[in-house]
Formats: C-alpha cells, sequence, structure tokens
C-alpha cells in the first residue's frame, strides 16, 4: 500500500512544532525508516498514519485515499502497529496476545487462535511459549510477540516504533534479520522508527533523515545518504564509519575467488607450510590448521584455531573484507549458500575491487 505525506504539519496544543510541512512517498510494500536525533518527530510522523496523532494540517493518503476519511478504529485494524517493549497485555498468554486483533475483529476464538499458534512459528517462537505470560520471556521473544500481533490482522501496512531499541546489540541483530525475511516473505508496507542509522542503514529501502525541529532533511536509498548527505546535519549525523558503512553497497563481483587449500576433520596431516582451512563433512568450515602443523590420527576441532566471519558469496564487499581482515590465516573464508566453503579471498583483493568501485563513483 502506498503512503503518501502531502505537506503534513503537526502542532501540539502547548505549540510544539513536532513535524513541519512533511512530504513524503513511502513505496508500496518497502520498508521506510525514519531516522533522527531525539525529538525530531519520528513518533508523531508514524502516528499520523493510523490517526493516533491528526495533523495540524496537510493530509495523509493511503492508496490516494484521504485518512480522514476513514474511521479511526476500522482504520487501525488494518494497520499493524509494533512498539518498543512490545506493548503486550500482560495478565494475557502470549497466544491471547497475539489472538487480540482477529478476535477484536470478529474471527472466532478457535480460528484466532490458531492464527496465533501460527504466527509463533513465523516470527521464530516455539509453540510452547504461546501458553506463557509476558513477564516470563526475555526481551527479544518478547519482541517477537509484538511482531506476531502486530502481523495478526494481516494488514498490508506495518508501523513499528522504535521495537528492537530495549534489547541488546546481538538480540536486536537477529531480530533485524528476522523482520528483513518475514518482509521478503509478506511483502508488506513498513515504516519504521529509529535514532540508530546503523540500524536505519541495515533495514531501509529508504531512509528519511529528520532534523529536530520536523523537518525532514533527507529522503533517498541508505547509499546515497550514505555516499551523498545533503548537508552538514545529514553529515554529521551519518558520520561515524561513513566510509566503512558505504561499503554494504558495493558490489562484490569483481572479488576474485581463489582456491584454498583444505583438510577434513578427522584426516592426519603431517607439517603442511601453509594454513590450511579444516572444514566437517558437509564441507563447511571449522577453524585454521595453523602452517607447520602435525596430526596424527584425527584431526579434531581442539588443533584448530578459530577462524574468522565468513564471507557469503555475492553479498558486498563489506562482509569480504571483514572475512579477510578477522581470518587468522588472511584468507577470508568464501561460503555458499548452503555455509559451503568454496574459496578465500584476501584483503588486499578486496581494497582492489573497492578503489576501482569508488573510482567508478567519483567519475
Ligand atoms: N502530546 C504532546 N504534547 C506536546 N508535545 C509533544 C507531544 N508529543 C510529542 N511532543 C513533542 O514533539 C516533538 C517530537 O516528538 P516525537 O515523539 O515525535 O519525536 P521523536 O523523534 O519520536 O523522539 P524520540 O526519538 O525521543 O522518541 C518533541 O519536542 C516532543 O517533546
Amino acid at each position: 500500500m502506498l503512503i503518501e505525506f502531502d505537506g503534513v504539519t503537526k502542532r501540539y496544543p502547548d505549540g510544539t512544532l513536532a513535524v513541519e510541512d512533511l512530504s513524503l512517498t513511502v513505496e508500496d510494500g518497502t520498508i521506510t525508516v525514519f531516522v533522527g536525533p531525539s525529538g525530531c518527530g519520528k513518533t508523531t510522523s508514524l502516528r499520523m498514519i493510523n490517526r493516533m496523532v491528526e495533523p495540524t494540517s496537510g493530509r495523509v493518503l493511503l492508496d490516494g485515499k484521504d485518512i480522514r476519511e476513514s474511521d479511526p478504529p476500522v482504520l487501525r485494524r488494518g494497520i499493524g502497529y509494533v512498539i518498543q517493549n512490545a506493548g503486550l497485555f500482560p495478565h494475557r498468554t502470549v497466544l491471547d496476545n497475539v489472538a487480540t486483533v482477529p478476535v477484536l475483529s470478529g474471527w472466532g476464538k478457535r480460528k484466532a487462535r490458531d492464527r496465533a499458534a501460527e504466527l509463533l512459528e513465523i516470527v521464530g517462537l516455539p509453540a510452547e511459549l504461546g501458553k506463557r505470560y509476558p513477564a516470563q520471556l526475555s526481551g527479544g521473544q518478547r519482541q517477537r510477540v509484538g511482531v506476531a500481533r502486530a502481523l495478526a490482522a494481516d494488514a498490508p501496512v506495518l508501523l513499528m516504533d522504535e521495537p528492537f531499541s530495549a534489547v541488546d546489540p546481538i538480540v536486536r541483530e537477529g531480530l533485524q534479520d528476522e523482520l528483513l525475511r518475514l518482509h521478503s516473505q509478506l511483502g508488506k508496507t513498513i515504516v519504521f522508527v529509529t535514532h540508530d542509522i546503523d540500524e536505519a542503514v541495515r533495514l531501509g529501502d529508504k531512509v528519511a533523515v529528520m532534523r529536530v525541529g520536523g523537518r525532514l532533511a533527507q529522503y533517498g536509498t541508505p547509499a546515497e545518504v550514505l555516499r551523498h548527505p545533503v548537508d552538514d546535519f545529514v553529515a554529521s549525523f551519518v558520520g561515524r564509519d561513513r566510509g566503512y558503512r558505504g561499503l554494504s553497497f558495493v558490489d562484490s563481483s569483481g572479488v576474485e575467488i581463489r582456491e584454498v587449500a583444505t583438510v577434513s576433520l578427522g584426516d592426519s596431516v603431517s607439517g603442511s607450510e601453509e594454513w590450511l582451512l579444516a572444514v566437517n563433512d558437509s564441507g563447511q568450515p571449522r577453524g585454521w590448521l595453523s602452517p607447520g602443523s602435525t596430526v596424527d590420527g584425527a584431526l579434531a576441532e581442539s588443533d584448530l584455531v578459530a577462524g574468522g566471519s565468513l564471507y557469503r558469496r555475492g553479498t558486498s564487499v563489506r562482509g569480504a573484507l571483514d572475512a579477510a581482515l578477522s581470518s587468522p590465516a588472511g584468507l577470508g573464508v568464501v561460503v555458499d549458500e548452503d555455509g559451503k566453503a568454496v574459496g578465500a579471498v584476501t584483503a588486499r583483493q578486496v581494497l582492489d575491487v573497492i578503489e576501482g568501485a569508488t573510482a567508478d563513483a567519483r567519475r
């Protein structure tokens, strides 16, 4: 569903100008991220989409229709909403939390619960958690329940307000991956609010950078915003590690994948001169054997030096460079879709491709 802000301004009764003359289009089926410092009007903008906040002037349109023509409760049933800490009902079980909107929409209790159970599976939660209460879950699990509940109405639009801010960085990354996977499966239009530029760049097809005073500073793809910030405010907001983050958008197809000497777990090894990549029965990398090592009998994981990050073939050069730099052998391990080792890359090769790409971009 297409969402349009057309000259939208919001001034709260106390005179605070939260959003000023916002015009932008959220394309159907995309993830659009509103990002900016605290108090810049992100939440206010988001809530104007489901009429939890009414604009002072201007219009919000869903598929071309002014949302003022829709009854707010009906409108909200068609728009999923996820907030920080998930906003679950503490005295209802997880399953009943997820079934809330289907029940409100007139589904029978049984059907609503069946649907809720399906949704728990979709967001990666084991079925038995359905019987627990929200307080009996971890923060990450609660956020997943929040996402499941928002998906329950099968609404075409999903609004997400800092949904992952309260969980630690590792759990957050897992939740982000999960959201990207769900999005590619379900194809909903998602508007996501965060103050974290890394999260914005990772999730957004488009990123709207807002500044305090509720003005849109820049609206574009993550690559555009990182590479060509329109002014000093955007440049400093996206600033830290900007060059490094930009690598996420550099095509890695030019990176030559070289052969790597491998050895299988269980084999015996006598003093190789080079680093050997140890793989398991499925060809997946397990670690490195350092030069000169001799293993009489069966090579075991305990003989190995831990490997670095893995670079999945075809993804951006950022992963390729990280794999090379984090590898004890100086060789970044390249894996295919099944996690099988298919070769290696060196930092030098990756840097050559990066240099070529950035030179092209300057031309
Ligand atoms: N109900 C309200 N009455 C008066 N002012 C409000 C109200 N809600 C928000 N504001 C003000 O409007 C401005 C924008 O707030 P908003 O919550 O939209 O920002 P935000 O970018 O989401 O901030 P944060 O990242 O801190 O959540 C802020 O100055 C805030 O204090």
